[in-house]
């Protein structure tokens, strides 16, 4: 949860009060409080954990989505169905004379209008899905499982790449794919001279550099430390090798910029491939690319 972005609703942190303000002087304003023996408990209890959840889960939306016209219309949306939930659980403490007896009658208008606002709000959400699955193409295979994103690369880590070998190996039997994983050169030696930090914007953007050159059927994963493992379905193992031969020409031909002094430090990649066999295994896969890059990185 992103306790920050409350600072960026206020408007909507706004709404939400002028609705419960609202709710509150309209029920306690116009009617007398029940007596204790007057009150329902089983019905507080109900209509009371309707209008909590609706505070809650206003909560986690303002904690979790940045301001925009989805987040905005289901706030908007969920106010309206709070405000109808507020006034069904004060009414279990009043009584009503006839002037205010609409109170009754109109407490559910708003939970409606509520509905309406928050089917809209989900149609726009699901769209607002596709154009992320989109750019999630590459990143992410069949499966989300956000517990396992490299929070320096947005990267899934190997974990997520070893569940995807296994699913091609398992379901793809008749069709050979290729694994490559590639190790940025010379990586402890750049932690040292120029910090982690910089270390960090590194592996970020040479994890974008790799994704643009991918096709869009491939998948990214971080490995471990400086190296990243990619997936390549339907692809035999010399299409690999060129694939990962331009994506090291795109890194070699790009110029990281220091955060000191903005001088220009060029990468190199080194990588390794093989692809699938009969009755293969996730792990003997991934250990046999690896076995290999070390033998060219000590060569
Ligand atoms: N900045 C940063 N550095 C990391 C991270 N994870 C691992 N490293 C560093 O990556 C470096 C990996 O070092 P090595 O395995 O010796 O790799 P190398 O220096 O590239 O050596 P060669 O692979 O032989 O070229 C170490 O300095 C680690 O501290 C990370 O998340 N961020």
């Amino acid at each position: 949860m992103n306790y920050s972005l409350l600072l960026r609703h206020q408007t909507l942190i706004s709404i939400f009060g002028g609705f419960l303000c609202l709710a509150i002087s309209l029920s306690f304003g116009l009617g007398q409080l029940k007596t204790w023996a007057e009150i329902a408990w089983l019905d507080v209890l109900g209509e009371g954990s309707v209008a909590l959840l609706s505070f809650v889960w206003i909560f986690f939306l303002l904690v979790s989505r940045p301001p925009g016209k989805v987040t905005s219309a289901l706030v908007l949306g969920l106010c309206f169905f709070m405000f109808s939930a507020l006034l069904d659980f004060f009414d279990k403490f009043e009584h009503y004379n006839n002037a205010a007896a609409f109170l009754s009658l109109i407490e559910s208008i708003p939970a409606g209008i509520g509905m309406f606002i928050m089917t809209y709000a989900l149609y726009q959400w699901h769209q607002e899905q596709l154009t992320l699955n989109r750019q999630l193409q590459r990143r992410e295979a069949h499966q989300r499982e956000h517990q396992q994103v490299d929070f320096i690369t947005s990267l899934y880590r190997a974990d997520y790449m070893r569940d995807q070998i296994d699913l091609q190996l398992r379901t793809k039997q008749d069709s050979a794919f290729s694994v490559v994983i590639m190790d940025i050169d010379n990586f402890d030696q750049f932690n040292r001279t120029y910090g982690h930090h910089d270390g960090d914007r590194v592996l970020r953007e040479v994890a974008e550099l790799i994704l643009i050159n991918l096709r869009k059927t491939d998948l990214l994963c971080r490995y471990a430390g400086d190296r990243f493992i990619l997936l390549l379905p339907d692809t035999g193992l010399d299409k690999a090798r060129e694939l990962a031969d331009e994506i090291c020409q795109a890194v070699r031909h790009w110029s990281f910029k220091t955060s000191d002094n903005g001088d220009a430090v060029f990468h190199k990649l080194t990588f390794a491939a093989d692809e699938s066999r009969n009755n293969d295994d996730v792990e003997p896969l991934i250990n046999r690319v690896n076995r290999q890059l070390d033998l060219v990185k000590q060569a």
